[in-house]
C-alpha cells in the first residue's frame, strides 16, 4: 500500500486522448462514465487535466485523423472542447457533483497577474466543492506560446495548486524499460532518482496515434512534479481507482524534495524566454551568489523583443543562461539604460530591470 498516495488530500489526474476515444474516433462516453465513476467517489480534491479536445472534434468535421497543421487543430479543438466538457458535464451531474471548465495558455501561468488569476480561480472552484476541468486553450494558443502537451501542463497545475498527488492515465499501465509490445520489455514499478532511469528507451509516439509527445511527454512531467515535491502515479486509465486507493498499480515516481515556491518553480519550467539579457561578471555574481536583483549598470547587451512582464533569460559572458526572470523594460527602451546607474537614470527609471522576487537561477 502507498500510503502518501492513499492519504493525498488533493489530487491532479490527467487523462490522455488514447484513453478517452473509441477506435473509430468520436469519444467513447464508457470510458468517460469509468473516469468519472472513479474521482466522484474520492474524499480528496481533484482537479481533472483531460486531452480529448482535438480528437472529439474529428468526427463532426469529418476528419479520420489528427491535422498537422495548427489551424485545423484548434477548429478540431474548438468543436471538441465544448463535446467533452457536455460529456464530463452530464457524467458528473449523475453523481451530484459539478464541473467548472478552465482554459489555460502559458501566459496565465507565467505573468504574476494571470498566475494568481488561474491560482484564485482553481482555489475557489474546489473551495465550492466543483471539479475543475482543465485544458489547453487550444483555440488561440499559437505554436511560439504553447504547452504543446498535457503532460506538462497537469504537472504545472498540479504545481500551481499544490497538490499532494499526480496521477497521469494513459493507455499503458506502467513506466516499461522499452516498448511495452516488445516481450523483453519490463515493468518498471517505482523510480526513486534519475538513476533508475539509466538505459530505459522512452518512446516518443503513442500507439493510437491521437495522443502528443508518447511517454517522454509523460516521464518529464513526472520530473517537472516530483521536483516540485509532488509525487507522480502513472498507470493506465481502469486502474485510476485502484491507483488513486493507494495500490501498488502503475510506476510511482517518488517526490525528490520538498515543494519550492510555486510561482518561481513556473517561471523555470513553464515559460519560454523571449529574449536575452547579457550579463557582465558582476552581474553574475550579484545575481547567482547574492541573490540580488538586476540592475541596468550589470547589463552588456541585449537581444531579442520583448515587453516589460515577459520572461527573459539572463546569460553570462559565454552565453550560458544562469538565471531566468520577468524583465520590468521593453525591449526597446533598454539599450539606452545599459550600463548606467539607478541613480543617473533618474525619474521613471527607478525599478531594478529584473527584480529578484521575479527571478529564478536556472
Ligand atoms: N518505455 C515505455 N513505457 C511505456 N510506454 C511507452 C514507452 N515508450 C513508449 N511508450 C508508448 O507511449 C504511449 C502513451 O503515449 P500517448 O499515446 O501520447 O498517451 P496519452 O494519449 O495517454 O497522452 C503508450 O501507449 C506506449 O505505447
Ligand atoms: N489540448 C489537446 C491535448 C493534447 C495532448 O496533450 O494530448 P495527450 O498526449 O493525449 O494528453 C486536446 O485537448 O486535444
Amino acid at each position: 500500500m502507498r500510503e502518501a498516495v492513499r492519504a493525498a488530500r488533493r489530487v491532479v489526474v490527467k487523462i490522455g486522448s488514447s484513453s478517452l476515444t473509441t477506435a473509430a474516433g468520436g469519444l467513447d462516453r464508457a470510458r468517460v462514465d469509468r473516469l468519472v465513476d472513479a474521482l466522484a467517489s474520492l474524499d480528496a480534491q481533484v482537479v481533472l487535466v483531460s486531452s480529448g479536445a482535438i480528437a472529439a472534434g474529428l468526427a463532426p468535421l469529418g476528419m479520420t485523423r489528427r491535422p498537422r497543421d495548427l489551424a485545423n487543430q484548434q477548429a478540431a479543438a474548438s468543436v471538441g472542447q465544448g463535446l467533452l466538457m457536455q460529456a464530463y458535464t452530464d457524467a458528473f451531474a449523475r453523481r451530484d457533483r459539478i464541473v467548472g471548465q478552465v482554459l489555460l495558455t502559458v501566459d496565465d501561468v507565467t505573468r504574476r497577474a494571470h498566475y494568481r488569476n488561474a491560482y484564485r480561480t482553481l482555489q475557489r472552484l474546489l473551495d465550492l466543492g466543483t471539479v475543475p476541468i482543465v485544458n489547453e486553450n487550444d483555440t488561440v494558443a499559437t505554436e511560439e506560446i504553447r504547452f504543446g502537451d498535457n503532460d506538462r501542463l497537469a504537472a504545472l497545475v498540479a504545481s500551481l495548486v499544490q497538490a499532494d498527488l499526480l496521477v497521469l492515465l494513459s493507455d499503458v499501465d506502467a513506466l516499461y524499460t522499452g516498448d511495452p509490445a516488445k516481450p523483453e520489455s519490463r515493468r518498471i514499478d517505482e523510480v526513486r532518482t534519475e538513476a533508475d532511469l539509466d538505459g530505459v528507451s522512452i518512446g516518443r509516439t503513442g500507439r493510437a496515434g491521437l495522443g502528443t509527445g508518447g511517454m517522454v511527454t509523460k516521464v518529464e512531467a513526472a520530473r517537472i512534479a516530483t521536483g516540485a515535491g509532488i509525487p507522480v502515479v502513472l498507470t493506465a486509465a481502469p486502474l485510476a481507482a485502484a491507483a488513486l486507493s493507494g495500490e501498488s498499480v502503475g510506476t510511482l515516481f517518488h517526490r525528490v524534495r520538498e515543494r519550492p515556491a510555486a510561482r518561481l518553480f513556473w517561471l523555470a519550467h513553464a515559460t519560454s524566454p523571449r529574449g536575452r539579457l547579457h550579463l557582465d561578471p558582476g552581474a553574475v555574481r550579484a545575481v547567482v551568489a547574492r541573490k540580488a536583483s538586476l540592475l541596468a549598470a550589470g547589463i552588456t547587451a541585449v537581444d531579442g523583443r520583448f515587453a516589460a512582464g515577459d520572461p527573459v533569460d539572463l546569460v553570462d559572458s559565454d552565453g550560458n543562461p544562469v538565471a531566468r526572470g520577468l524583465v520590468n523594460y521593453d525591449a526597446t527602451e533598454l539599450p539606452a539604460l545599459l550600463g548606467h546607474s539607478t541613480m543617473e537614470l533618474g525619474p521613471g527609471y527607478e525599478k531594478e530591470v529584473v527584480h529578484r522576487d521575479d527571478l529564478v537561477l536556472l
